[in-house]
């Protein structure tokens, strides 16, 4: 559905900033929308001119968030849907539906110590999405992000939807701090700083690729060592700092925005979007693996490859595919068992 927007002032204001002529209604919905990241994403889905309804899921506390959220001027219709037996309204319909669904870590715990809980819960979601909208890109934010991912591809297979073109590992935070930690070692400025991300979304399977960082520094290889190890253990530095106050949220909700943003615009035809994420991927022996993708009007139009790689970068990437296939498996076995 396409509605021309030209002739308002908010069409004129997103023609200004480049968006294309006309803007089509998008249903955004974002699982987990109470909590830690889901509060805080919506709050930015909610300021994303490209979004025209905005639905707000939880198992509890959505119809304060939502009442909250809508009193915001800007163009999406919010709706708040809280309970399992709304969950199917929430989805129908929708384009991209964001998932932060799930416990977070403590301090001491890895990613891998939520699967227990998270696994159960995305596939609960996965089988909902399959039934109400197989058709969305499904952004998947819930740790283990390594496992998860591919509990949702089983799920979607079963039920005859899956299309690997649509569904994503949200790695983009890992692509936010390798920028930030980067531009202050090199001293740049931190909005014309690219680093590509690879490989997963947990420890050393986080792998920055410094050597394809622009602009260039020449950096020497301690700080690239020190600035891969910050990198990886990002998510940590947070949950020890919050103290048993959960993990990364509003630094998560703002990765989580952009990479909302850049599937809508890959819908929406704009040209040349691209993105880390985890996807099913064939640029390593992995069914899965992070590396730059170009979005387009289906999702995933290219999984683009990793270029060239320093002696250090191909280390790490040989190091981390035992425990990124270990953990790929585990989530396969997960969705077939349960
Ligand atoms: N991919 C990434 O880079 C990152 C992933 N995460 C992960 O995101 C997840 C959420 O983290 P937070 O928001 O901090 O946790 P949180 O505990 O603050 O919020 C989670 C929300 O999920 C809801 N929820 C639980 N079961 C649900 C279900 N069946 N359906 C819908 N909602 C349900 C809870 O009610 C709660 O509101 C965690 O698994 C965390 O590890 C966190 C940061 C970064
Ligand atoms: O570290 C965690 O548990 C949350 C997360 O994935 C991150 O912040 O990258």
């Amino acid at each position: 559905m396409f509605r021309s927007v030209a002739r308002s002032a908010a069409g004129k204001s997103l023609l200004r900033r480049g968006y294309a002529t006309a803007v089509p209604e998008r249903k955004v919905a974002v699982l987990g929308a109470a909590g830690g990241i889901g509060q805080p994403l919506a709050l930015l889905m909610k300021l994303n001119p490209l979004v025209s309804q905005l639905a707000l899921y939880d198992i509890a506390n959505t119809p304060g968030v939502a009442a909250d959220v809508s009193h915001i001027n800007s163009r999406s219709e919010v709706a708040g849907y809280v309970g399992e037996e709304q969950l199917g309204k929430a989805l129908e319909g929708c384009d991209v539906v964001i998932i932060p669904a799930g416990v977070p870590r403590k301090p001491g715990m890895t990613r891998d110590d939520l699967f227990n809980i998270n696994a159960g819960i995305v596939k609960g979601l996965c089988s909902a999405i399959a039934k109400y909208c197989p058709n969305a890109l499904v952004n998947m934010i819930s740790n283990p992000v390594n496992s998860t991912v591919p509990i949702a591809a089983e799920v979607f297979k079963k039920a005859g939807t899956y299309d690997e073109r649509k569904l994503f590992g949200v790695t983009t935070l890992d692509v936010v701090r390798a920028k930030t930690f980067y531009a202050g070692k090199a001293k740049v400025n931190v909005a014309d700083v690219n680093v590509p991300v690879v490989g997963g979304h947990a420890g050393i399977t986080i792998l920055p690729l410094f050597s394809q960082a622009t602009p260039k520094a020449n950096l020497p290889e301690e700080d690239i060592k020190a600035l891969t190890k910050r990198t990886q253990d990002g998510g940590t530095e947070v949950v020890e700092a919050k103290a048993g106050k959960g993990s990364a949220t509003l630094s998560m909700a703002y990765a989580g925005a952009i990479f909302a943003d850049a599937c809508l615009k890959g819908l929406n035809g704009v040209p040349d979007v691209v993105e880390c994420s985890f996807v099913q991927s064939t640029v390593t022996e992995l069914p899965f693996f992070a590396s730059k993708v170009r979005l387009g009007k289906n999702g995933v139009e290219e999984v683009l490859g990793l270029g060239p790689l320093s002696e250090y970068e191909k280390e790490g990437l040989e190091s981390l595919k035992p425990e990124l296939k270990s953990s790929i498996g585990k989530g396969i076995k997960f969705a077939n068992q349960n």
